[in-house]
């Protein structure tokens, strides 16, 4: 009888091991992760990503990606947002993310220049007054010309 309690609490220890060496989902504060450690994870059975800056343990997910394992596999412990942006996923797509967040990326591991840095200098605003200010100046400037010559025609 002893033997048996001796053994159920052993268990239960191992079990608190478990809980404490498997990706921490805390609920206060964010954990960080360092590329290299992500990288560990790069098989079907224990898969991760990097997707914007955030770590993603997408195990459970691999079988149920509509695109199909092979992809998943090919960035696993890698950066997988060029990827993901270049097949153009779905709102859905973008929100099941969440179920599969773990945490951030090591801020000494970013990048130092975001992708989403230079899509705001590149925007369309700042192109877009000069699309129409160069054909209204040329037009401005037939008009004068017809004028002129409409006037020496006149005058001689
Ligand atoms: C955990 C991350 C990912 C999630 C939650 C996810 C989710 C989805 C979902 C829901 C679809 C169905 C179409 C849609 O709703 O957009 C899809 C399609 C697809 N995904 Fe992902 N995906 C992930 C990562 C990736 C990555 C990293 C790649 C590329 C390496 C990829 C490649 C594809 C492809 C090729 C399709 C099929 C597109 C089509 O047939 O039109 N996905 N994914």
């Amino acid at each position: 009888m002893g033997e048996e309690t001796e053994s159920s609490v052993k268990r239960e220890n191992q079990d608190v091991k478990d809980e404490n060496t498997r990706a921490p989902e805390e609920d206060s504060g964010v954990k960080y992760y360092k590329r290299e450690e992500v990288q560990i994870h790069n098989m079907s059975k224990d898969t991760w990503l990097i997707i914007h800056d955030k770590v993603y343990d997408i195990t459970s997910f691999m079988e149920e990606h509509p695109g199909g394992e092979e992809v998943l596999l090919e960035q696993a412990g890698a950066d997988a947002t060029e990827s993901f942006e270049d097949v153009g996923h779905s709102t859905d797509a973008r929100e099941m993310l969440q179920q599969y967040y773990i945490g951030e990326l090591h801020m000494d591991d970013r990048k130092k220049v975001s992708k989403k840095e230079v899509y705001i200098t590149t925007s369309k605003d700042t192109r877009s007054w000069t699309t129409w200010l160069i054909p209204t100046i040329a037009a401005v400037l037939v008009g004068v010309m017809y004028r002129y010559y409409m006037l020496e025609h006149k005058s001689s």
